[in-house]
């Protein structure tokens, strides 16, 4: 077809200096939401919609194996996370990860983590300042350390900075990426070790719970895990479910912008909660694409990938589309009251089915999450004093640059 129409110049630097308008903005050049493009040396194709999500994790178009860039598994997902697997062993793998979408899981790991968060609140009202990025990391690692089963006593500031950091320093080349490095391998080596722990019977892990799960699991060949992927999948838990702090700041910036959706999360109104929550995850940057390798020669809507290429799901992108959502640049937490969204539109957390491919399986986690700990924030009393709450679209991942700090709490 038209792949060899023109050269492609490598866009890996545009990428890294365009943050997420990066692709959003070609796809604007392009009447049929694909753009073609070169990405770390290689041809790419970058898709959009929810029938670009299913031609996305179709496994007979893209694996995942060989896809991710060795920097962004040294620091985000860890070396042969389930992440990086297809096929048989993937699916052996993620068998681990899917008890995460059982409500009874999802409601223990927010009682936890709400438990957490009343505590660290009646402190709040002593303090001066409180940035509430780095108090909801923390919250939520203290929620997700007790709920998951590991040991108490495992300092959980030092575990919050580490797991922020990890997720901070993916996409960047510099100190952040360098601290992110060093998270990882902290964290890895000391997770390890506690595996190593449980199965030799010096640390008891709570019955089922993910410590427990992740220590007697066994891979295709039907071994058990090797210490260190055990601590990659342990902290393929952890981690993201820290990161849910860059949600609680992106709510907390929402409710100060349009603070007329105070009153129904207040009223406890949990229709509108999980609106809200949607419309957060939509509305706010997060994973600005996601990719995979083509297997084979791929076409769509007349634009061509060879096999051994690239192909992009334009995820930030999607979120945004106006022929999708009508006015994105609205948040409007009303549109998810109107119309449930369909899986493959709404896709900040991935598409497709996270039982059979690779779509997040602590998207239902992220949205209990975040109906409770948006509804608290809505309830609770403080001010915003002046400080800069720019979210600035060149850096991955963004958020308000001053992590959004409140004065004068008063806890309900
Ligand atoms: C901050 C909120 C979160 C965001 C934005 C997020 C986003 C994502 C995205 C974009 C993917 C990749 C989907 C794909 O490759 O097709 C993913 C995968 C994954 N997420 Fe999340 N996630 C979040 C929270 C969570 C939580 C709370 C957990 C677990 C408790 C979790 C566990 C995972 C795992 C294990 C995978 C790999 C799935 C696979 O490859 O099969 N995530 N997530």
């Amino acid at each position: 077809m038209n792949e060899h129409r023109r050269p492609l110049m490598d866009r890996t630097l545009p990428l890294l200096t365009g943050g997420y308008a990066w692709l959003p903005d070609r796809m604007r050049e392009s009447s049929d939401r694909v753009v073609r493009t070169r990405l770390l040396g290689r041809p790419a194709l970058a898709v959009r919609g929810p029938q670009a999500v299913r031609f996305f994790y179709d496994e007979a178009h893209v694996r995942r194996h060989g896809a991710i860039p060795g920097p962004v598994l040294d620091t985000l997902f860890g070396q042969g996370a389930v992440h990086t697997l297809d096929a048989r062993a993937h699916r052996t793998r993620k068998e681990l990860f899917l008890p995460l979408l059982a409500p009874a899981r999802v409601a223990g790991l927010t009682e936890q983590v709400t438990a957490a968060w009343d505590d660290a609140v009646r402190t709040w009202g002593e303090r001066e300042r409180v940035v509430l990025f780095d108090e909801a990391g923390v919250v939520l690692t203290r929620g997700v350390c007790r709920w998951a089963g590991l040991p108490a006593g495992t300092g959980t500031q030092p575990l919050a900075r580490d797991l922020v950091a990890m997720v901070d320093g993916f996409a960047t080349p510099g100190p952040r990426h360098f601290r992110a490095r060093r998270a990882r391998h902290r964290q890895e080596a000391r997770l390890a070790r506690l595996v190593q722990d449980v199965r030799s019977g010096t640390v008891t892990a709570p019955a089922d719970s993910v410590l427990d799960r992740v220590s007697r699991h066994r891979d295709t060949r039907d071994e058990p895990l090797d210490p260190r992927t055990a601590a990659v999948e342990l902290l393929n838990v952890l981690r993201p479910t820290a990161a849910v702090s860059w949600f609680v700041a992106f709510a907390a910036h929402a409710l100060h912008r349009w603070p007329a959706h105070r009153e129904r999360l207040r009223a406890g109104d949990g229709a509108f909660a999980t609106a809200f929550a949607h419309e957060v995850r939509r509305f706010y940057p997060f994973a600005p694409f996601l990719g995979g390798r083509t297997v084979r020669d791929l076409t769509w809507h007349g634009e061509s990938v060879p096999a051994g290429g690239l192909l992009l799901l334009d995820v930030y992108g999607q979120n945004h589309d106006e022929e999708l959502w009508g006015d994105p640049y609205a948040f409007r937490p009303q549109r998810f009251l109107d119309r449930p969204p369909g899986p493959d539109e709404l896709i900040p957390q991935g598409g497709g089915d996270p039982r059979t491919g690779h779509r997040c399986p602590g998207e239902p986690i992220t949205i209990g999450l975040l109906e409770s700990l948006a509804t608290r924030l809505a309830r609770l009393d403080y001010q915003v004093p002046d400080q800069d709450l720019t979210i600035p679209l060149r850096r991955v991942p963004t958020r308000p640059r001053s992590g959004f700090a409140i004065t004068g709490v008063r806890a309900p």
